[in-house]
């Protein structure tokens, strides 16, 4: 593609080539050349020879009239054109000429169109003028520069733009003369078209810098016209420099935004919105800022050091894996700002928020990931060295202290070097949660503590079933929590925890012994369980009995009811016992309600007696214990003690059954050894008794 022929950027009908322009950028390779370019348009009548000065000045190839085919329209909507070797890169815009026949009444629309495009977007912007026009009221030129200036109405903010009017067939009339009568002419119309709440006090020199050339006749003249379109040429060499033919250059954005620039300039001008430049120029740094930090995203992205650090903090910590990956993502970064640095400040700063977030959020599994691993291992460092210092005898609460602190340091000093210093993360989360997992250990200890000093010895307690079973079993449990509590608290000292942290902690503890407490209350209040031990209890009290029984009882008899109802009340005192867990030392009547009811049938305590409208109800026909401590829990429900009891009281019938017959057995042989000491008289019975030891 010869760049230097032009393509048509906006065809006749307003449509802008977006392909043309693509393949135009491709070409000519203009987007390289960052802010070093400059734009220049022309606009003027139609045929007054635009397209031949634009071709002579800059060495373009646009299509002009044929000479011999009379004045028709050649140039139609806007071509471009790169301007062979002129330094900075110039890009050429030939415009279709005005006031044209061909258009009927709808060339106003798209005279003003093209002419506010050529504000907008050229940084030189030449008015092809004849030189006869100047001064004449009905000049051809007239109702362009009309224009020119209406237009600038809609532009919000312009770059200040030259203007360089360009004085065709120019003859004998001094050039200076002619200066002077085209600014007259210039400022009255700028003062005509121009609003008082807007232009009126700006004068025409803050908008545009305005410069005067002329040319010869180019066909009657042609050498001169040769000659001094040289000249005209030389000045749009390093036009960009300062003192050079373009003006403002401070707000230039990249040659590479151009296409979109262009669109959607024309856009807005083609939908006949107010034309804002600043809103275009925000448009256009937040596409391309946004390209930019997608592309820079993307090659962070696929970074190959980056790659590696990912990959190997898979199997754990990686050593300087924080200065890496900054450094890595400072590169991306540092790339973005140059590449931005012409764009609107506050579309750049913003996308560069964007792109650090989401660039971050890639990174932020690779760093979970470490920190997971320097947790954990940390935890389980702490662990080993723990575990090993208690085997070598150390003191708990010393070790505690040691290893805690040196397993910090190393944790905090990793999540140092995993720290992304471009990221506001911490380490915290995983900070407490290792803190946590120490005094898990610790707390894990402390309540196998516990377990370990209750567990058997409130079994034995609650088998035992003594009257002061409770009292007992409290005092251990106090003794023993308290004093894991205390060390407990000793050794969270460690980890700076605040009091209450420490109290609910201690609660725990508390509460681990509790559990463990009603727990094996609850396995030793088994139905069978109790029955058993009553059982035993009766068997064995019986049996003491019996066997306390001397000699001298074969002379007289034992009331064995009352031997019976000893026997029952101490099994009683099991089943009381075993009723409820009492965690505090209050009183309850358990035990009476117990005694009264299956025991004192006959006469019944009046305070224990519940009526109903004068009928006596069970107290033990109730699932609730009344009269007893709020702290008490409920093992054997008052019917289940009743039927407890009954189970109990047939099992015994055999033992009492027993007894009996082992009682009239004594009776029996006291009897015959009575009438055997009778037959052989008092001197043989002495000796007999002598003899049994009585
Ligand atoms: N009088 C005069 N005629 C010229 C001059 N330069 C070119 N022409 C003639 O003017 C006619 C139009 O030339 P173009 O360059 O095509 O004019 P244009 O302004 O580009 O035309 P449109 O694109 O149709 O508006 C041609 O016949 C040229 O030979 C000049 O300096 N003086």
């Amino acid at each position: 593609m010869k760049m230097e022929q032009g393509m048509q950027l906006i065809d006749g009908n307003g449509k802008f080539n977006v392909d043309g322009l693509k393949d135009f950028m491709t070409a000519t390779e203009f987007a390289q050349s960052g802010l070093s370019y400059a734009i220049v348009a022309i606009i003027g009548s139609q045929s007054s020879g635009k397209s031949t000065l634009m071709n002579q000045t800059f060495h373009t190839n646009f299509e002009e009239m044929d000479a011999y085919n009379g004045r028709s329209q050649t140039t139609k909507g806007i071509w471009i054109a790169k301007c062979s070797d002129i330094d900075p890169f110039t890009i050429a815009m030939d415009f279709e000429g005005t006031d044209s026949n061909q258009r009927g009444e709808d060339d106003t629309a798209f005279e003003k169109q093209s002419t506010l495009f050529a504000l907008a977007i050229a940084d030189v912007v030449l008015i092809n003028m004849w030189y006869k026009d100047i001064g004449l009221e009905n000049a051809a030129s007239r109702p362009l520069l009309k224009t020119v200036f209406q237009v600038m109405k809609r532009l919000f903010k312009p770059r200040k733009k030259t203007l360089l009017f360009v004085l065709r067939d120019h003859s004998k009339t001094p050039l200076e003369y002619l200066k002077t009568a085209l600014l007259e002419d210039i400022e009255k119309i700028w003062a005509a078209v121009a609003e008082p709440e807007t232009l009126c006090s700006a004068p025409l020199k803050e908008f545009f810098n305005v410069e005067i050339t002329a040319l010869p006749h180019y066909e009657f003249q042609e050498e001169k016209f040769k000659e001094q379109v040289a000249q005209l040429r030389q000045r749009f060499v390093h036009s960009i420099y300062p003192g050079g033919l373009v003006g403002d250059r401070q707000e230039v954005e990249p040659a590479s935004v151009f296409p979109l620039r262009a669109e959607e300039i024309w856009k807005i001008i083609k939908d006949n919105k107010d034309l804002d430049l600043p809103a275009v120029k925000v448009m256009v740094a937040t596409v391309r800022c946004e390209e930019i930090a997608d592309e820079k995203l993307k090659c962070f992205t696929y970074d190959e050091d980056w790659l590696k650090m990912k990959e190997a903090v898979q199997d754990g910590p990686v050593s300087g894996f924080g200065g890496a990956v900054s450094s890595i993502l400072e590169t991306y970064l540092s790339e973005y700002d140059r590449e931005v640095v012409y764009f609107d400040q506050e579309v750049r700063n913003e996308k560069r928020r964007q792109l650090l977030s989401n660039a971050l959020m890639v990174v932020r599994d690779a760093y979970d990931t470490l920190l997971m691993h320097l947790y954990s291992n940390t935890v389980k460092s702490f662990k080993t060295r723990l575990e090993q210092s208690q085997n070598e005898g150390h003191e708990y609460v010393v070790d505690i202290h040691l290893y805690s602190q040196s397993c910090m340091v190393e944790f905090d000093q990793g999540c140092e070097d995993a720290a992304i210093h471009q990221s506001e993360w911490n380490a915290s989360k995983y900070r407490k949660k290792l803190i946590c997992d120490m005094l898990s250990e610790m707390m894990a200890k402390y309540k196998k503590q516990i377990t370990h000093a209750l567990s058997k010895r409130v079994e034995s307690l609650l088998e035992s079933g003594e009257r002061d079973t409770w009292a007992s079993i409290r005092n251990l449990f106090e003794g023993n929590t308290e004093a894991a509590v205390s060390e407990f608290s000793d050794a969270a000292v460690s980890f700076n925890l605040n009091s209450s942290e420490i109290d609910t902690r201690s609660q725990h503890l508390r509460e681990h012994a509790r559990n463990l407490l009603e727990m094996k209350a609850r396995e030793a209040a088994d139905a069978g369980r109790v029955l058993m031990r009553m059982k035993d209890r009766f068997s064995q009290v019986l049996s003491d009995y019996e066997s306390s029984l001397s000699w001298y009882s074969w002379t007289g008899e034992i009331n064995l009811d009352e031997v019976e109802r000893k026997t029952l009340s101490e099994s009683l005192r099991i089943l009381s016992i075993m009723a409820a867990i009492r965690f505090d030392g209050m009183p309850d009547r358990i035990e009476k309600v117990l005694y009264s009811s299956l025991m004192d049938r006959t006469v019944p305590d009046p305070s224990l007696q519940n009526t109903f409208m004068g009928a006596k109800l069970d107290p033990l026909a109730s699932d609730t214990w009344e009269e007893v401590s709020p702290e008490a829990i409920t093992l054997l429900k008052p019917e289940d003690c009743k039927s407890l009891w009954m189970n109990f009281i047939e099992k015994i019938k055999p033992m009492m059954t027993g007894a009996r017959s082992r009682q009239d057995g004594r009776r029996k042989a006291r009897e015959g050894l009575a009438a055997a000491v009778a037959e052989i008289g008092a001197v043989g019975s002495a000796a007999v008794l002598t003899l049994l030891g009585v």
